[in-house]
């Protein structure tokens, strides 16, 4: 694994205005970025997301999936507490990529869950890797996280990795009618720490909106 830092500029947003850093991966030619806010090189653990790409939900406002609604749900989390990191890597479709995922959501379409959709293309429910999350956080001085997540298996692989993930903070956020089945296989098949009552859910107008 070979994480080249390449550059770092402001980023600000409706939350905060964060630092944004690039990174090449040599190996796979990947850009990953990071955003930071505060002094995140101290000892104290910092809040942190390691959060993986889903065009569809961060980008094109979809339904189908929480990704969209967690991605701004934690950048609000660590500008509230003036301090936090998110990695945001891009390994699309929990990493099949971008057209694998339409494939995989086109088989949904037709009635399979989301882990049956990536098997019958061929695929394992989860294909992604976090090896290159310990040189990001080593360049940004990251000794410790609480990570916002609701999954246990990203806990467990972080931590295979080397990340010292010291405590896990549920994110649940964006129930809406599109993504409750999605939600309830990903607890029940994936092992998501969640039930649909923990949820905050969308927003009506937005449900209105994106009927
Ligand atoms: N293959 C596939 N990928 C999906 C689907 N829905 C979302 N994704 C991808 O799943 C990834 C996010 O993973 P999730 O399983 O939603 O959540 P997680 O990151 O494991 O857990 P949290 O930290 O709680 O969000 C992103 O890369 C999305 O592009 C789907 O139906 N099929
Ligand atoms: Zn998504």
């Amino acid at each position: 694994m070979t994480i080249r830092f390449i550059a770092a500029s402001r980023l600000p947003t409706p939350w905060a205005t964060f630092t944004l850093h690039g990174f090449e991966d040599e190996a796979t030619g990947k850009d990953h970025v990071a955003l930071t806010l505060g002094d995140v090189s101290g000892d104290a653990p910092v809040l942190g997301r390691v959060h993986s790409e889903c065009l569809t939900g961060d980008a094109l406002f979809s339904m189908r999936c929480d990704c969209g609604y967690q991605l701004q749900e934690a950048l609000k989390r660590i500008a509230e507490q003036g301090c936090g990191v998110l990695l945001y890597l891009r390994q699309e479709g929990r990493g099949i990529g971008l057209l694998n995922k339409i494939r995989a959501y086109h088989l949904q379409d037709g009635g399979a869950d989301t882990v049956e959709a990536n098997e019958q293309l061929g695929f394992g429910a989860d294909m992604r890797r976090y090896d290159l999350c310990v040189p990001m956080l080593d360049h940004l001085g990251v000794k410790a996280l609480r990570l916002m997540t609701n999954n246990p298996r990203k806990v467990d692989a972080l931590s295979r990795d080397g990340v010292n993930v010291v405590e896990r903070v549920g994110l649940t956020t964006g129930l809406n009618p599109h993504n409750e089945h999605y939600l309830s296989t990903k607890a029940g098949k994936l092992g998501h720490m969640m039930t649909l009552g923990d949820f905050t859910p969308a927003s009506a107008v937005d449900i209105e909106r994106k009927r």
